[in-house]
């Protein structure tokens, strides 16, 4: 009784399960047990749930439990000499024991196992622990808890009250079973960690082998065995392909899919283990596969592997995972838990690869395909040249100006920079500077929040977001108005865009090419370009020359875009004879490339013969301006026209401009094209001209 006060005194301090409290009254300072009316008997069990518990908070392990929890059930009944024994590999083995090391009597224990209930003999006593309520030490081991009886103290509980000791081998065993499903607890969140630490390494792989080897060796590593390998199942062939392949250098190593252990997997969808020392079937373990390999299988486990073979709705098996001869005892349960998780990450890390690889593949396509629909042609040495220098800063990440008169491909260039760059992968965004109005051009560049403006409905990203990682080509920057250039020095500087009517500033990587057919020195002389911008702008520069003094470029252009036309309309492209390349040669370009392409256009509508002649090129092309544009016959027809030049000059492109919008039908584009000017040049001119363009 005083050892029960002593012990309840203490007892506020621990954490009491409410099943063992209730078993408990602390008012009465006596330890009450429903069946057992004895003071002495039930003071035992009570003394042992609090010890078990204490020591459940206290211990680390199974082990350390064990010891301490062997002790004291032995001493509170009164004994010096007993523990705990389990069978493994068909020997009785010692867990735990206290006193001294005395050979216990094996077949009393043997006895017990069999009758399921204590068996004693005149010094021993052995009471098996109940399987269903503990787990046993070693996976299907029996186990039971034996003490020395003979020589009974005199201030001990007779040994004869089995129902005592029952109670107290039941504590100690269900004590056991909480201590092992803690540890495995603790096992398995550890193993798991362990898992999505390999496992987030798999994602940055990007080559099948080195993936496939990469998620075998963590596999070897986290079950502690020999070899591990995945099994891809060819559906097709009814084969399971091994890889990497276990030792065999450069075969792929092949199975029948219905074979092995990995066809029973396969087949069942259900993990299998096979342990070459227990009762598992040696048949079930193909040889043949040892055989070919000079190598011994001792145990195995393998566990489906589930894909999405493409289709996130469906899951299906792709494989199996095996992992072979642990490197003790045997593989169990836990392992096949832990090659399970194995496995989902390894068939996610699988099948994504395989979509990243399609996904680079079909990018790269189409980065070639845009590459080629916009390529750098001309032969002529400044040509050469200028490819030559735009190659070598296409590898760096400097701004690029470049210069060149209306139609010479500075966005061909600006294009031919970004796809020969690392930075091809991402999007190239072209703006021409001079459609920008004022009022737009804030919210054109760097996008607007919703509701900043009256007619800004949605949020809308700017050309420096869309742009982001990539190239922004910035065309006809020379007609920035002052507003805009140093809104877009401070992005340039700062690297951070702001979206109209947002607060947050937003970094964007961003390279720069701008173009002009302007003379900025000029602008920045007369104030109207800023200096720091064009320093900004300015780190390189490329200049295209006139398509006039490019020599026989212009046949290899006009072969080019000949060719192009004609498969778009679907006939054969046709040749130039002499007389019409001497034309192409002679003629001087005011329009530049553009002009040629738009003349080679008309002509591959208009002339169907297989031969251009120069009268073809004469009729259907070449600068429309020099055909049109016939002067008055006398002084007398000047009568109505203003005696300035300029006057006269201005009204006769007004009117010009007018007859080629109304010719076009109002297309802008045609009307531009015609007039040999980039559309957003036209606006531009017809606004320094004072003509209307609010019908855009
Ligand atoms: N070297 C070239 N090879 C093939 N096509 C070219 C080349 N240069 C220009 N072109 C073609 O000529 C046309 C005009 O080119 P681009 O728009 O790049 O000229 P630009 O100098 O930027 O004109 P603008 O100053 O009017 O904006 C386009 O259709 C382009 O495809």
């Amino acid at each position: 009784m005083n050892k029960n006060a002593l012990y309840l005194s203490s007892r506020s301090q621990i954490q009491v399960n409410p099943v063992m409290q209730s078993a408990i009254d602390p008012r009465a300072h006596h330890v009450k047990m429903p069946n057992d009316e004895r003071p002495e008997a039930g003071g035992i069990q009570g003394m042992l749930s609090f010890k078990i518990l204490k020591l459940l908070q206290s211990s680390s392990n199974v082990k350390e439990f064990l010891g301490t929890a062997v002790a004291e059930v032995v001493q509170l009944l009164g004994r010096t000499e007993g523990g705990l024994v389990s069978q493994q590999s068909g020997e009785w083995a010692v867990d735990a024991w206290t006193g001294e090391r005395t050979r216990f009597p094996a077949g009393l224990v043997s006895e017990a196992i069999d009758l399921a209930a204590p068996k004693r003999c005149d010094d021993w006593l052995a009471v098996p622990l109940d399987p269903q309520q503990s787990s046993s030490l070693a996976a299907n081991s029996p186990t039971a808890f034996v003490i020395r009886v003979a020589g009974n103290p005199t201030n001990a509980l007779p040994i004869e009250t089995s129902e005592t000791i029952q109670a107290a081998v039941d504590l100690l065993a269900t004590g056991l079973h909480r201590m092992q499903r803690d540890t495995q607890n603790v096992q398995r969140i550890e193993q798991l960690q362990a898992v999505l630490t390999e496992a987030a390494q798999w994602q940055r792989i990007s080559e099948d082998e080195a993936l496939l080897k990469q998620i075998a060796a963590a596999a070897t590593k986290l079950l502690n065995c020999e070899r591990a390998s995945i099994f891809l199942w060819d559906r097709r062939r009814k084969k399971l392909i091994g890889r990497p392949a276990l030792g065999v250098e450069g075969v792929p190593l092949e199975v029948n899919d219905h074979e092995g252990v990995v066809g029973e997997v396969l087949t069942s969808g259900e993990p299998k283990i096979w342990n070459a020392n227990s009762q598992d079937e040696e048949r079930r373990v193909n040889r043949a596969v040892d055989r070919s390999l000079a190598f011994q299988t001792r145990s195995l486990v393998a566990v489906p592997m589930l894909g999405h073979r493409g289709d996130p709705q469906r899951e299906d098996k792709i494989g199996v995972f095996e992992a072979i001869n642990h490197l003790d005892d045997g593989f169990d349960t836990l392992d096949v838990a832990v090659l399970t998780d194995l496995a989902l990450h390894a068939a996610v890390a699988i099948e994504s690869l395989k979509t990243r690889k399609s996904l680079t593949k079909s990018r790269d396509q189409l980065v070639a395909t845009a590459a080629s629909a916009a390529p750098l042609i001309g032969n002529h040495r400044s040509i050469e040249s200028v490819r030559k220098n735009a190659d070598r800063i296409a590898k760096t990440d400097l701004s690029v100006l470049v210069l060149g008169n209306n139609g010479t491909g500075k966005e061909v260039l600006a294009r031919h920079i970004h796809y020969h760059s690392d930075r091809r992968h991402a999007p190239f965004v072209a703006v021409n500077c001079a459609a920008l109005v004022e009022s737009l051009l804030e919210s054109e560049l760097f996008g607007h929040e919703r509701g900043s403006f009256t007619d800004a409905s949605q949020t809308r990203i700017g050309k420096f977001e869309l742009a982001d990682s990539g190239t922004l080509f910035l065309d006809e920057v020379g007609d920035l108005s002052p507003g805009g250039q140093a809104k877009l020095l401070r992005v340039l500087e700062d690297k951070m865009v702001v979206r109209v009517g947002g607060s947050q500033p937003i970094p964007v990587d961003v390279r720069v090419i701008a173009a002009t057919n302007q003379p900025l020195e000029t602008h920045i002389a007369e104030k109207r370009f800023r200096e720091d911008l064009f320093f900004r702008l300015n780190v390189v520069s490329l200049t295209l020359p006139p398509l006039a003094s490019r020599g026989d470029d212009v046949l290899l252009l006009a072969e080019h875009f000949l060719s192009h036309f004609s498969q778009q309309i679907g006939r054969l492209p046709p040749k130039l004879d002499p007389q019409a390349q001497q034309v192409l040669r002679s003629h001087p370009w005011p329009g530049n490339i553009r002009e040629l392409r738009n003349t080679m256009e008309r002509i591959c509508y208009l002339s169907p013969e297989e031969t251009i002649t120069a009268d073809d090129i004469r009729q259907n092309g070449l600068s429309t301006s020099q055909n049109d544009a016939q002067g008055p016959s006398s002084l007398n027809d000047l009568s109505e026209a203003p005696a300035a030049l300029c006057d006269a000059t201005r009204i006769f492109q007004v009117g010009h401009i007018e007859r080629a919008i109304a010719g076009c039908g109002g297309n802008m584009t045609e009307a531009a094209e015609y007039l040999g000017l980039h559309r957003s040049n036209l606006y531009r001119k017809m606004r320094q001209l004072g003509m209307s363009t609010t019908s855009d």
